[in-house]
């Protein structure tokens, strides 16, 4: 059994802002079923503390950075969790990155390079009867987690960095190194310095045995200037240990054949059953009922996930009889785009704000298309909750989009393998044809439910990634890595 510690900010179902949490929450049941033990650290917001279950303190640190600390393991959401109860760094209410004036809290460097710190910790045997063979860290909160492995005592353990998005790097001034409990020569190019501060994320890319990202066209884009975010230099470097492994989706919390947050629940076979579905979004909406084509969004509402290309196609959406519902938060001037929209095409428009599991698998079993207009998208999962609910994607093509939707274009339907409708470049226009395109497909109810149907049949499970995964842990401590596939 090869042992990993996963190092993370946010688990499904204890703590989630965005897919991160997903396909931490995911993978350790599906690595069990490939020879891996994974066990996950992370902080005891109040949330997770909320859902922790009989769990046992395993360790005290009285000077944790600074404050005082506990390690507690037990089992919390089906999954082996170890909770860095830290209330001076964690106890805070609400979103685990930012306080109640929506900026980021200002002590954030500390508190995950605690995070990390403590990660390391328990890399070298911290809590007896317990010693991981490979740590593996997720995004820029978990990123000094090679560094501390690096620039500590042991030679045998391995670190696995995963980048779920580039854009987020945990950028700190040079002014905090001397807290981080790292040797002085650590801040230099082959450690933690970038440009001149402290990069966490860097760090991770650098220091660690191998990277990931969250799918192969990701791992070949982010070594480009446009998509590297200032890293694509460093990644070239060590391109031969950098790799791109899809993410999948947890086959039962997504379930439209059992899934409660349905008003009906149905099959490949039962498809008319979504209608009763599509008279919930319209009513959770404020949307009135209506045959027509119903497009939905979940989403951040950032730059990144193209919102803004959305709305200047709403004009568009609403003139061809179509209707739009929107679940997110996120950039103020875009919520206000998407709101004043729904004030103008009252009916027709709707959005509701916030953060609301539920609603979002309302959305996915009642909407006939979702919309996913990134202008970079590591891997992107609700295209792939769509493809396993029968709602048709609409993507760009970038990153994982490019690798998950199979573009419905005369020759892909003519092979009848087209799983939904794909454009590029990200642009207003691009999309605008993109709408076009699925108004006509849509148009055509028998060719549609074909669509939808091989949507559903395809494999959008873990089985084939976590293999992958297990592939690389195993090549980590000493077994062969016997192919390049995914580079
Ligand atoms: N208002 C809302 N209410 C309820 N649910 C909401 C919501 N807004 C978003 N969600 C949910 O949050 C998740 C978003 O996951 P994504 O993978 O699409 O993007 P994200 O940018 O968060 O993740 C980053 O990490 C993941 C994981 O690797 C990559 O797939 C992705 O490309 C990368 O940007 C989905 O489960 C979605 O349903």
């Amino acid at each position: 059994m090869i042992e990993v510690l996963s190092v993370t900010s946010e688990i499904y179902p204890l703590i989630k802002t965005g897919g991160l949490a997903d396909v931490a929450g995911a993978l350790p049941a599906a690595l069990s079923k490939n020879g891996v033990s994974m066990r996950t650290l992370v902080p005891g917001y109040p949330a997770v503390k909320a859902k922790m279950g009989p769990s046992r303190e395993v360790y005290y640190f009285a000077d944790l950075f600074g404050v005082e600390a506990r390690l507690f393991a037990g089992r919390a959401g089906g999954l082996d969790i170890i909770m860095l109860d830290a209330p001076a760094l964690y106890d805070r209410p609400g979103n685990p990155y930012v306080g109640p004036e929506g900026w980021d809290w200002p002590d954030n460097w500390k508190r995950f390079a605690a995070l990390s710190w403590v990660a390391s910790e328990l890399g070298l045997g911290l809590v007896e009867g317990y010693r991981p063979h490979i740590i593996h860290a997720h995004d820029w909160q978990a990123g000094l987690v090679p560094a501390y492995v690096k620039y500590g005592p042991s030679s045998t353990l391995k670190t696995v960095m995963t980048v779920h998005n580039m854009a987020f790097q945990g950028t700190f001034g040079s002014d905090i190194f001397g807290q981080l409990r790292l040797p002085p020569h650590a801040f230099s190019l082959e450690g933690v310095e970038y440009y001149g501060g402290v990069g966490y994320l860097k760090s991770g890319v650098e220091c660690a045995d191998v990277v990931t990202t969250v799918s192969p066209t990701y791992a070949a884009e982010i070594r480009t200037p446009d998509f590297g975010m200032g890293l694509d230099g460093l990644l070239n470097n060590r391109s031969e240990t950098v790799f791109g492994v899809l993410n999948g989706i947890d086959m039962d919390a997504w379930n439209p054949s059992t899934d409660q947050s349905l008003r009906s629940t149905y099959s490949v076979n039962s498809l008319g059953s979504r209608n009763l579905n599509k008279a919930a979004v319209q009513e959770a909406f404020g949307l009135e009922p209506s045959n027509g084509p119903l497009f939905a969004v979940v989403s951040r509402l950032t730059w990144q996930k193209g919102i803004d290309l959305l709305a200047g196609c709403i004009e568009l959406l609403v003139s061809h009889g179509a209707q739009l519902a929107v679940l997110g938060s996120g950039e103020a001037e875009l919520e206000n785009a998407i709101r004043a929209a729904s004030v103008a095409h009252p009916g027709r428009v709707g959005l509701v704000t916030g953060y609301n599991e539920q609603l979002s698998h309302l959305l996915q079993g009642g909407a006939d298309v979702i919309v996913v207009p990134s202008r970079f998208e590591p891997c992107g999962l609700t295209q792939l909750y769509a493809l396993r609910y029968g709602c048709v994607p609409l993507v760009s093509r970038v990153g994982g989009l490019n690798d998950t939707v199979i573009d419905a274009n005369v020759a892909a339907l003519q092979a009848e393998v087209a799983t939904g409708v794909q454009f590029a470049p990200p642009s207003q226009d691009g999309l605008a044809n993109a709408i076009r395109r699925t108004l006509a497909l849509y148009a055509d109810e028998k060719s549609w439910k074909k669509m939808q149907r091989r949507g559903m049949k395809s494999d959008v499970s873990w089985e084939t990634s976590a293999a992958r995964y297990a592939q690389l842990y195993a090549s980590l401590i000493g077994l062969k890595l016997d192919d390049d596939q995914d580079h």
